[in-house]
């Protein structure tokens, strides 16, 4: 039995509050999302009652934390259905997860000459690492270009891409333009030139069905805290055959199996990847947040989100002077609606938004170069998830209106 809207509402106390004298509406969900009452309880059950170190220990609570450690990771293996628990590391979040990918996969394999794909969209965390290791490496980074209405233009995807390519790196979903990006295909162009794909699943993963083998990406990375989960915890998934090849990015203890004076060796996947004490609690926790996603099942969360915004999307676009960015059709959007009032800076908007109870994200979202690529310096963007509702979008389109009158003639 799916839980109804309310039932949901009611499981996120954090929402029950006024900002400013009226009713908070969240829509920065883009930037982190709020944790359902399970998930606290589930950090909270585990340092009352299981706390201990993973793995070496052999007294029970050693044995209770390590199975719930443990049993997160199949969750997580389950989740995106990746062949095996090897497949599944835990990392700080999508940044860590892109940049283990770069510093061990990427320096192995990228030499002078060789391409690295990207696109204009990315977030500064799938851009950065691989810009670092171009430069370093004296590789060749390549950006494939956008349509006029903000999806990836995959003729010149199809022309970026060359039998020198080595990685294609590519977000799943933008954070700014709220537009899904074909990674099977892309990752099918990537493997017809013996490239790898590296999916960056931070905005996908929270809001969809996502299958690592039916995608057949070789890399996935995404972050718990923008799926109901805590912040600090996140997952590479990478295939294993790949990251048998791969060194260890970090060394210490839990990832080698014999230590000598001048030399050690590695433990097994998907422990070779992980140095020191890991976030058991945080682990823990993504469990749990993703036991309440599918509880409720991602189709039904992605077709609520859709819901969402084939109702705001055009209110948005009715709106004078307001100008919407990534598609404006609402079957080609996700929840994610970056826009701005003409004339107004995204800040003073935001902050306008915010004096009405609504809670907006403004700046360049991690992407100054899309931002270059769109000609503004930056934008406000509404995110929405499973917890809001009609009203909420109905509050957006109110305040912004408002906010457009106050800005004019000084009066609400
Ligand atoms: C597409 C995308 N890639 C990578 C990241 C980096 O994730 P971590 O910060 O968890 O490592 C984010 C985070 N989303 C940002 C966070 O704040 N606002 C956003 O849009 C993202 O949206």
């Amino acid at each position: 039995m799916v839980k109804s809207l309310n039932q949901i509402r009611n499981d996120f106390p954090i929402l029950d509050q006024k900002v400013n004298d009226e009713d908070l509406v969240y829509l920065d969900n883009a930037a982190t999302t709020q944790k359902p009452r399970a998930v606290v309880e589930a950090l909270a059950h585990y340092y009352y009652t299981d706390n201990a170190n993973v793995h070496r220990g052999v007294h029970t609570l050693a044995e209770r934390a390590t199975a719930d450690f443990e049993a997160a990771r199949e969750k997580v293996r389950a989740f995106i259905n990746a062949r095996s628990t090897t497949e599944v590391l835990f990392t700080r979040g999508t940044t860590t997860s892109l940049n283990w990918i770069a510093a061990s996969y990427g320096e192995k394999v990228i030499g002078a000459g060789d391409e690295i794909v990207i696109s204009y969209m990315e977030h500064h965390s799938n851009l950065v690492p691989w810009q670092q290791l171009a430069l370093r490496k004296k590789a060749t980074l390549k950006y494939i270009k956008m349509t006029a209405d903000g999806h990836l233009d995959m003729t010149d995807a199809a022309e970026q891409i060359t039998d020198k390519t080595k990685i294609v790196a590519i977000a799943q979903v933008s954070n700014v333009l709220g537009v899904v990006n074909p990674i099977k295909a892309l990752a099918k162009l990537a493997h017809e030139h013996g490239a790898i794909m590296v999916a960056d699943g931070a905005q996908s993963l929270p809001n969809m069905p996502v299958d690592v083998q039916e995608l057949d990406c070789d890399f996935l990375a995404f972050s718990g805290h923008k799926m109901l989960g805590p912040t600090g915890i996140g997952v590479l998934y990478g295939k294993e055959a790949i990251l048998n090849e791969m060194p260890p990015i970090e060394f210490g203890g839990e990832m080698i199996d014999f230590v000598d004076l001048f030399q050690s060796s590695w433990k097994e996947l998907p422990w070779k990847f992980e140095a020191g004490t890991p976030d058991i609690s945080g682990a823990i926790g993504l469990g749990a947040a993703i036991d309440y996603l599918s509880a409720i099942g991602m189709a039904n969360v992605q077709a609520h989100e859709q819901e969402l915004v084939n109702y705001v999307l055009p209110k948005l676009l009715a709106i004078d002077d307001l100008t919407v960015y990534g598609p404006h059709d609402p079957a080609q959007h996700t929840g994610v609606i970056a826009f701005n009032l003409n004339g107004l800076h995204p800040h003073d908007l935001a902050t306008g938004l915010d004096m009405e109870g609504v809670a907006v994200r403004a700046g360049h979202h991690c992407a100054q170069p899309l931002m270059k690529y769109l000609k503004v310096p930056a934008t406000a963007r509404a995110s929405f998830y499973l917890y809001n509702t009609k009203a909420d979008a109905d509050r957006l389109v109110d305040a912004i209106v408002a906010t457009k009158e106050f800005f004019k003639h000084g009066t609400v």
